[in-house]
């Protein structure tokens, strides 16, 4: 399990240590995760939150499309495809997207601000960059190990939905069916790419590979929530030409608010 390791663990201790790195890393530590769904955030917080982790969201069916165009393996394209249409919807079906930009409606954003990602901060658009490139250039093995983080992630979304709705006036059942969407989709996607790895990483090597991929993406995430923490918690400062409160609102929305 480290870099002086000859013999390779067995997949179920394969399992483990990647389960053992989503415990010490995943960004459920983040303090900005307790602010969040603790009800601690100001309204301005919350939209800085939702207006960054839409590039985030943007990026995923990018991320996916650079997995399947490099993969020969027809099963595991057929399988990976489903990832990209649950972002992108299909004909008179939304996505995960649209229901994100229904999240950054409810917070009073104008969709094409949104979208435009002007107001994202630099780490945000950097760190999401990065894991685009990771998938398209690793070996498919880390491409698919890095995707591993959702494994942590359907506890994450349910102390998100319950908080947030206790939390805060402005969050309703209407903005976080993104998330309610997501606890069924993130265990399907993540059961399967851990079967994957644990069939796949087989040697010490291979295993070493999938446990770095895996803690290269918490770092895509926590690296996310420190830029967002510094720029809009403390010391409160925003990189230039990021969102300022009060901008890429909706006409009508501030004086509302
Ligand atoms: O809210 C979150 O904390 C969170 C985390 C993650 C993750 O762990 O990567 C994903 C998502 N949400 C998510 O909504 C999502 O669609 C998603 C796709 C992926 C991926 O790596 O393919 N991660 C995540």
């Amino acid at each position: 399990m480290n870099g002086a390791q000859r013999t390779p663990m067995t997949p179920d201790e394969l399992e483990a240590a990647l389960r053992q790195i989503g415990a010490e890393r995943y960004h459920s530590l983040h303090p900005f995760h307790d602010r969040l769904h603790g009800g601690h955030c100001t309204r301005e917080q919350v939209q800085a939150w939702a207006l960054n982790r839409y590039c985030y969201q943007s990026a995923i069916p990018r991320k996916d499309a650079a997995l399947i165009a490099r993969c020969d393996d027809r099963d595991l394209r057929r399988e990976w495809l489903h990832r990209i249409t649950d972002h992108d919807g299909l004909e008179g079906e939304e996505g995960g997207i649209e229901r994100w930009l229904v999240l950054t409606d409810g917070l009073g954003f104008d969709r094409d601000y949104v979208i435009s990602r002007q107001g994202a901060l630099p780490a945000t658009k950097f760190a999401v960059e990065a894991y685009v490139r990771f998938v398209a250039e690793r070996t498919l093995l880390e491409a698919v190990a890095s995707s591993l983080t959702e494994l942590f992630a359907p506890n994450l979304h349910k102390q998100r939905i319950s908080g947030m709705l206790e939390s805060y006036d402005f969050i309703n059942e209407k903005v976080v069916a993104y998330f309610r969407r997501r606890l069924d989709q993130a265990p399907r996607d993540a059961g399967f790419a851990l079967d994957y790895v644990k069939r796949n990483a087989r040697t010490v090597e291979q295993q070493q590979a999938a446990m770095g991929a895996l803690t290269f993406k918490t770092e895509v995430l926590w690296a996310q929530l420190d830029a967002l923490s510094y720029a809009y918690v403390s010391p409160g400062i925003p990189a230039p030409g990021a969102w300022r409160p009060g901008e890429g609102m909706r006409a009508g929305v501030e004086a509302a608010a």
